[in-house]
This record gives C-alpha cells, sequence and structure tokens, in this order.
C-alpha cells in the first residue's frame, strides 16, 4: 500500500492562525490611462480602468484584499515556478514527484504541471508543429503563474524546447521566482530509457518531428539550476530533488 508520510508541520495549527493574520495593506489602486495592454502583463494593483488586452475588450482587472503575500504568510513558504526541461527520457516526471514528495514531506504545498498530462485536458487541441509547443508552454506559464500567486511552489516539467518559449515564461513571473532546471542529459542516455518506446518509433519514421531526433532541443544558456550525469553515472531522483531543495532553501524559498 502506498503510504505518504505526514508533514512534519501541522496544516491545522496553519489554519487556526488564519484568523489571526491580518491581509497586506489596503490596495491602492492606480489609475493608469492605458487602453491596450500586452497579454499577460497585467499585475494585482495595476489598473481599475476599463481596458483592452489582446483580443479582450472592455475588461477590468479586479483586485482582492487577501494578496500573495497572505497566502505565503498561511503556507510559510514563497509561491514560485521550478521549470523543468530537458528531452523526452530525460527524467523530468521523475524529479518532479520526487521534488513534490520531498518538499510536501517537509510540509510545503506544491503542485505538478506534467507537459504529457496537462495534453490529456487543458492542451488536447494542440499538436507537437512549433507553434502549438509554443502555445502549450504559454498556456502552463500562465497557469504556473497563477499557482505561484496562490503561494503555492508549482513544479512545471515540460519538454519546452525552444529557448524563446520558456523566457516568455520567466518574464510572466516576478523576478526570481522563475527557477529554471535543465535536466542535461545526453539523447544517448535517454533514447536508451525510452520507456515509452517513442524513440523507437521515431527512429523508425512513425513519428514525424521527435525532439532530439527530427525536432530541435535548444538547451538554457543561463538557467538557475542545471544537472548532469557525474563521472558517467546520473544522479538518483532523490539526488536531483535535494539539489533543487537545497537551491530553494538557500534562497529563502521555503519560509515566509
Ligand atoms: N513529436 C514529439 N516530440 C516530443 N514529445 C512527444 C512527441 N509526440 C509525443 N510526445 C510525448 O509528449 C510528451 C511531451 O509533451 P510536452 O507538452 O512536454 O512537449 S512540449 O513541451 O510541448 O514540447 C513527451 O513526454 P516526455 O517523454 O515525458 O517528455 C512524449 O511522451
Ligand atoms: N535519475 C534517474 N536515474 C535513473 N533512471 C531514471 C532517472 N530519472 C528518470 N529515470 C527513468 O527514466 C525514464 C524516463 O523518465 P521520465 O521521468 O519519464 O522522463 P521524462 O518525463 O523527461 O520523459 C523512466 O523510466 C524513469 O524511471
Amino acid at each position: 500500500m502506498h503510504t505518504i508520510k505526514p508533514p512534519s508541520r501541522s496544516f491545522g495549527t496553519s489554519i487556526r492562525r488564519l484568523s489571526l493574520l491580518r491581509p497586506s495593506q489596503a490596495v491602492k489602486l492606480k489609475p493608469v490611462s492605458v487602453t491596450q495592454v500586452r497579454a499577460g502583463s497585467m499585475e494585482p494593483g495595476m489598473s481599475n480602468a476599463v481596458t483592452s488586452v489582446g483580443k479582450a475588450t472592455n475588461i477590468r482587472w479586479h483586485d482582492c484584499q487577501i494578496r500573495k503575500i497572505d497566502r505565503q504568510n498561511l503556507l510559510q513558504q514563497k509561491g514560485c515556478v521550478i521549470w523543468i526541461t530537458g528531452l523526452s527520457g530525460s527524467g523530468k516526471s521523475t524529479l518532479a514527484c520526487a521534488l513534490s514528495r520531498e518538499l510536501h514531506y517537509r510540509g510545503h504545498m506544491t503542485y505538478v504541471l506534467d507537459g504529457d498530462n496537462l495534453r490529456h485536458g487543458l492542451n488536447s487541441d494542440l499538436t507537437f508543429k512549433a507553434e502549438d509547443r509554443a502555445e502549450n508552454i504559454r498556456r502552463v506559464g500562465e497557469v504556473a503563474k497563477l499557482f505561484a500567486d496562490a503561494g503555492v511552489i508549482c513544479i512545471a516539467c515540460l519538454i519546452s524546447p525552444y529557448r524563446m518559449d520558456r523566457d516568455a515564461c520567466r518574464s510572466l513571473l516576478p523576478d526570481s521566482t522563475f527557477i529554471e532546471v535543465f535536466l542535461d542529459f545526453p539523447l544517448e542516455i535517454c533514447e536508451a530509457r525510452d520507456p515509452k518506446g517513442l524513440y523507437k518509433l521515431a527512429r523508425s519514421g512513425k513519428i514525424k518531428g521527435f525532439t532530439g531526433i527530427d525536432d530541435p532541443y535548444e538547451p538554457p544558456l543561463n538557467c538557475e539550476i542545471v544537472i548532469q550525469p557525474k563521472n558517467g553515472d546520473c544522479p538518483s531522483p532523490q539526488t536531483m530533488a535535494e539539489q533543487v531543495v537545497s537551491y530553494l532553501q538557500q534562497n529563502g524559498f521555503l519560509r515566509a
């Protein structure tokens, strides 16, 4: 039977503390004169004007009294997005689950957005053509941003092969709260794993446009965390998760 160790900290205590918390300072709305705003660029408190964003016309941002800082105080952590990128078979889902489990045991709220899973629902209308991959990444970036705003440590794991698409997600998040993790494992290792038999199908031409075979993967140039084989050996899922947890600890994400 699958058992999960309870978190070390009592959530009951946190929830009881809610009544003692005061929402952060009342929001002062700053009217601005803009009528057209770039999609994704609106932030709480930015404007109370009726405006247009992308194709959405005559809309207005509504702020709530309870804000990100209040939710973070409740959860005793900082909302952020951990964006895991790498080839198919590099271990993205494995790391995401190991990391989520590790943080959960330590009493932290996480949520995993797995590319493969999201293509079963939210993104089931998208193919693997470059423009559909871009839309896939854009939607997941927006969803991840909402989770981070909720105070959750959001773990997104997608191939996300294009640098420009990943950078666009980074620009959606407040400073330093987009943490890009590159699983830098060579194609030979990923292809040898081939747990779903997709590389084999791609090599035989039965899948077209497969990342790493006949479709590009652009590695990050300057990401927060790189995980690589050491002396030819892959670090275990637990070791990979610990590397990310250390980063979160050192950068203050595991406290409010
Ligand atoms: N053509 C092609 N290229 C790459 N991957 C393919 C393809 N067709 C299907 N799959 C399966 O889809 C999973 C990747 O989905 P993602 O949403 O992460 O891809 S992307 O970020 O939009 O590139 C990927 O899952 P992972 O192996 O977990 O990466 C594959 O199982
Ligand atoms: N660090 C690791 N060491 C050994 N095997 C791994 C490791 N990470 C993943 N695997 C195995 O490799 C395969 C692909 O992992 P997966 O997490 O599904 O990759 P991805 O989500 O990137 O496609 C799985 O069979 C998984 O058990």
